[in-house]
């Protein structure tokens, strides 16, 4: 169902296209107060896509007063937990049903290869409305153990209304890590899109406000951080704030809660993640096959992208070889030709940002091992460079961009140090044929997600999150997602005798 469709398939969608503008407020769409607006360009080609609501602290002044409202009078929160994950599978198959157009459009708005939209983003946003819908209705709340003269519950309950700010690297899917499991718990949402890529997010709102989601529920809020992000973050009505970004961006969302109503932060940052490669490594081919994978899927643009390569002195050449001959498959080009594994980077900012670290490899003198060119100032083809050191900014900083730095060891507590040498601490992966060493390696590296013999972020089930810089507050995914949207409610009811006495008298 979610195989990649031909070019020419994908052209022909993208000519019929239309374009959601405005933002999404109480069930309608409409435009920004001021009537500003920003333009949304296709960064693979400049071509401009549309013209959206600029909206500012009026905009969500009007949606969060509507989202509290909703909270409030009950009509979300209040419906049996069966009957909220009834609506979100009937979303998750409205999104199954205009897939082909969400994969397109994901592409056209994030320069993202349509092949890994259609076969990553829009089935995993889909299966993750789905797992938190499924979750929902099974989760039984619990009480304490307390004897025989009280009765206590420790409930959950929706935490209220929810800012969600979102970033432009998997669009989609990160709307749904945040949505699926705040609204499966009955709270209201404000999305705020990054402005790169809004237009998913407007489609989904559609869509969930046709899936019966009532109005008020699901709130799009259009603009930038500064006009849009801040006063979601700084608004006395909302009740927590689930971020996914950059770490800087993600202090200033601490700050605004403490300047504001100590609401909750979930803040899901970057990372600078090794794969180690220990001389016991059993398949190099696989090693490399799964290597580039991580280094160079979403053009690097992943907060958990194998971005150093921590590998033995005695089998990093062999590896490069192998690595090189993996990364001929990862052609760059049209992100709307399926043969493409590479797409234009999100923006020509970004690509400057990116490119500074090749030009930095270059001032350093560093060796390219592998590609390096750049074309028409937004695509950057997968790039290796080796002999990068602790000290070089290719090692420390997120480059957020196709680039793998390549750094030796000479034992194991080398690797682990070079390793854990980093603010971040998002995730990682080791690679041996040692079940001892792949042991030793999971518990010592500080990482929310450690794979062994593979890169990956886990599914559904398993929890999403940074150590250190990485994260903080709570994981994305997961049963333990949902507790990021509720509060924890004690209630204790005395049954003892002598206040059934007193209650008499
Ligand atoms: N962990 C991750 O998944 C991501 C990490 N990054 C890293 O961050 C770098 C910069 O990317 P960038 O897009 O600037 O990431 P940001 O962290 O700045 O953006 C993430 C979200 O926060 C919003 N935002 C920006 N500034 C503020 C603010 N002052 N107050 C409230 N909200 C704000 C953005 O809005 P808007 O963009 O519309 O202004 C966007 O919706 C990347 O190069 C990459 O290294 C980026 C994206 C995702
Ligand atoms: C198929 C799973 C993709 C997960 C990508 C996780 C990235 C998160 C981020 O960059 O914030």
């Amino acid at each position: 169902m979610h195989e990649p469709l031909t070019v020419a398939e994908y052209k022909a969608i993208a000519a019929e296209l239309q374009f959601p503008t405005n933002a999404f407020i109480d069930g309608a769409f409409r435009p920004a107060n001021s009537g500003k607006t920003f333009t949304s360009t296709n960064p693979a080609t400049g071509e401009v896509l549309a013209e959206i609501a600029a909206c500012d602290a009026t905009d969500v002044d009007a949606a969060v007063s509507k989202a509290k409202q909703a909270f409030d009078d009950g009509r979300w929160r209040l419906r049996s937990p069966n009957e909220r994950k009834e609506v979100l599978l009937k979303l998750a198959k409205l999104l199954e049903r205009n897939r082909h157009e969400l994969a397109v459009m994901e592409s056209l708005d994030s320069g993202k290869p349509v092949r890994e939209c259609q076969t990553v983003d829009v089935p995993d946003t889909i299966h993750t409305l789905r797992w938190h819908a499924e979750l929902i209705d099974k989760l039984y709340d619990n009480t304490a153990p307390v004897g025989a003269n009280a009765l206590t519950m420790i409930v959950r309950e929706p935490i209220g209304v929810v800012g969600c700010v979102l970033p432009w690297n998997f669009p989609l899917l990160m709307l749904a890590w945040k949505i699926g499991p705040a609204l499966a718990a009955g709270c209201s949402v404000i999305v705020k899109p990054a402005q790169e890529t809004t237009l998913t997010t407007l489609r989904v709102a559609e869509l969930a406000h046709e899936a019966g989601i009532p109005a008020g529920v699901f709130n799009v809020v259009t603009g930038g951080g500064k006009e849009v992000g801040e006063p979601i973050g700084l608004h006395m009505d909302v009740d927590m704030v689930a971020f996914t970004g950059s770490t800087p961006t993600g202090r200033r969302f601490l700050r605004y809660a403490a300047d504001s109503n100590l609401k909750k932060i979930v803040l899901e940052c970057g990372g600078k993640n090794p794969a180690v490669v220990l001389d016991d490594a059993e398949d190099l081919d696989l090693v490399a096959e799964q290597v580039v994978n991580g280094a160079f899927w979403n053009m690097g643009e992943n907060c958990s992208a194998t971005s150093r390569l921590i590998v033995h002195s005695k089998v990093k050449d062999e590896l490069l070889k192998r690595i090189g001959a993996y990364m001929r498959e990862w052609k760059t080009g049209d992100p709307l030709d399926p043969v493409n594994r590479i797409g234009a980077l999100v923006s020509k900012a970004h690509f400057e940002k990116v490119k500074s670290f090749l030009d930095d490899a270059k001032t350093e003198k560093l060796s390219v091992a592998h590609g390096g060119e750049t074309y028409n100032g937004i695509f950057i083809e997968p790039t290796v460079v080796d002999g990068v050191t602790p000290a070089s900014r290719l090692f420390q900083e997120e480059i957020f961009g196709p680039v793998l730095s390549v750094t030796t060891f000479n034992s194991l507590a080398e690797a682990i140090a070079l390793a854990n040498d980093t603010n971040y601490g998002l995730t990682a992966s080791v690679y041996t044929g040692s079940l001892r060493n792949a042991i030793k390696l999971s518990r010592e590296i500080r990482a929310g997600v450690v794979t062994v013999n593979c890169f990956g972020e886990g599914d559904a089930t398993t929890p999403f999150g940074g150590y250190k810089e990485s994260g903080f507050g709570g994981r994305d995914k997961s049963v333990f997602a949902h507790d990021n949207y509720c509060e924890l409610k004690t209630i204790w009811i005395d049954v003892s005798e002598r206040s059934v006495d007193e209650t008499i008298r």
